[in-house]
């Protein structure tokens, strides 16, 4: 297969190639790029194997980056954009499931591809568009079929994490997965307790926001991986509801998270804590996504969230919980609720017209938990318009309040 009409990303990276093969080396584009461009999706990054060692690619290029060197890979920058460039390699070891004891820089193509996961990403492609398909990756792509080059046991014993790979592609691209592969998935699934919850935490988020997640999650149930990731292991049930939600409408790792706390009946913020715990997510994404449930949860009581809840839940949680509500069947007009959310008089706790200082100057209060109970009050009457956002007519209201503490 020649393909013709090379997206932009290898036009931009063409001359890189070239260099590399004007210096006696071979070069190609491969993996998920040649892939991508043949199902005719999107590119997000453009990979090149070389069979020049990682010394001999950096004198070719002035600008480069030793972002893996030991594994090979050289990041070569050019006119904004960088190329990951790795060497063809075999590897050995892999005691631990997740990554080989020991790299070995080889000269030929066939040997690096054969190490590769699937054949889908087994293919490589010359400067020119002429694809390499030394393992009938061409037919299962044409088949929708996702099959380990070799003998799969082999390759999820290099990287237990290619399992998760398996279902996540199945999920992106709707594609089954070929019997002897999904039955060495089944037969070791338990290998994807070696493999660090932060990388299966991304193949779970792409398998989620897939545009076919039922393959995704059939493959799961039928190989029983869900069993040994984290916190999945009795959530048969939560799989078979999320294969009745229309999930490929999910846009963002936060909407991700919402809808799988929703599911789980994880209303309480504790619970929605320790289920992201569980899988090492960053604190950040905890906050938004604790407070994105709340707003689920006001949506379906209410349809609507008061000015409070507008106020502490801000748009972009808001906006996560609609996106939820809707796969849910409850959402909203998303311009409506983001017109409530404008029309709030402050957006921050900081545009506040007073502040502690203000009360003590006006001598209302000392400092001390009263001034904390006396702002909060404010905040909130200037939220709900009971008083306008102005320094006078907060300091008579702070007034008010002082006085009911005070009797
Ligand atoms: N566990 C892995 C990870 C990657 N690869 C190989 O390295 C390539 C690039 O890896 P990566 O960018 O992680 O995956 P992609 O297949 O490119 O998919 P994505 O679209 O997610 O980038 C893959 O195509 C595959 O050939 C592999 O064999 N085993
Ligand atoms: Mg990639």
């Amino acid at each position: 297969m020649i393909l013709t009409q090379l997206p932009a990303e290898f036009q931009a990276a063409k001359p890189i190639l070239d260099t590399i093969e004007a210096a006696g080396y071979e070069a190609y584009f491969v993996g998920g790029c040649v892939r991508d461009t043949i199902l005719g999706k999107p590119l997000h990054d453009v990979d090149i194997a070389t069979s020049a060692f990682p010394a001999e690619v950096k004198q070719l290029f002035k600008r480069t980056v030793d972002t893996g060197i030991e594994h090979g890979t050289v990041m070569i920058l050019d006119h904004g954009n960088g190329y990951e460039t790795t060497t063809f390699r075999t590897e050995s070891g892999y005691q631990d499931f997740r990554r080989p004891d020991q790299v070995t820089f080889v000269r030929s193509l066939q040997d690096d591809l054969k190490r590769r996961d699937f054949t889908i990403n087994a293919l490589a492609m010359t400067a020119n568009g002429k694809v390499i398909d030394l393992f009938d990756g061409l037919a299962d792509l044409e088949q929708g079929v996702l099959r380990a080059v070799g003998i799969a046991e082999a390759r999820f014993h290099e990287d237990a994490l290619r399992m998760m790979r398996a279902v996540r592609f199945a999920s992106q691209l709707g594609f089954t997965i070929e019997p002897q592969t999904e039955q060495a998935i089944a037969d070791n699934a338990t290998l994807l307790t070696k493999i660090a919850v932060e990388r299966t935490r991304v193949e779970w988020e792409k398998l989620l926001m897939g545009q076919h997640p039922i393959a995704g999650l059939t493959g799961l149930l039928t190989t029983g991986l869900y069993r040994y990731m984290p916190a999945m292991a009795d959530q048969e049930g939560l799989l078979r509801q999320l294969m009745a939600l229309p999930t490929w409408h999910l846009t963002s790792i936060e909407s991700t998270w919402t809808l799988l706390s929703w599911t789980m009946r994880l209303t309480d913020e504790a619970a929605v804590r320790h289920l992201l715990k569980m899988w090492r997510t960053s604190n950040e994404l905890i906050s938004h996504v604790t407070t994105a449930v709340k707003a689920v949860a006001a949506l379906k009581r209410a349809g609507r969230l008061t000015a409070q809840e507008n106020f502490y839940t801000g748009l972009d949680a808001l906006t996560t919980a609609n996106q939820v509500a809707t796969i849910l069947g409850f959402g909203q007009d998303q311009t409506e609720l983001a017109r409530a959310y404008a029309d709030l008089p402050i957006h921050d706790k900081h545009e506040l017209a007073i502040n502690g200082g203000d009360l003590v100057k006006a001598k209302l209060v000392t400092p001390g938990p009263m001034m904390g109970q006396i702002l909060t009050a404010c905040l909130q009457a200037v939220i709900t318009k009971q008083v306008a956002n102005q320094q006078d007519d907060l300091l008579d209201f702070a007034g008010m309040v002082a006085d009911s503490k005070n009797h």
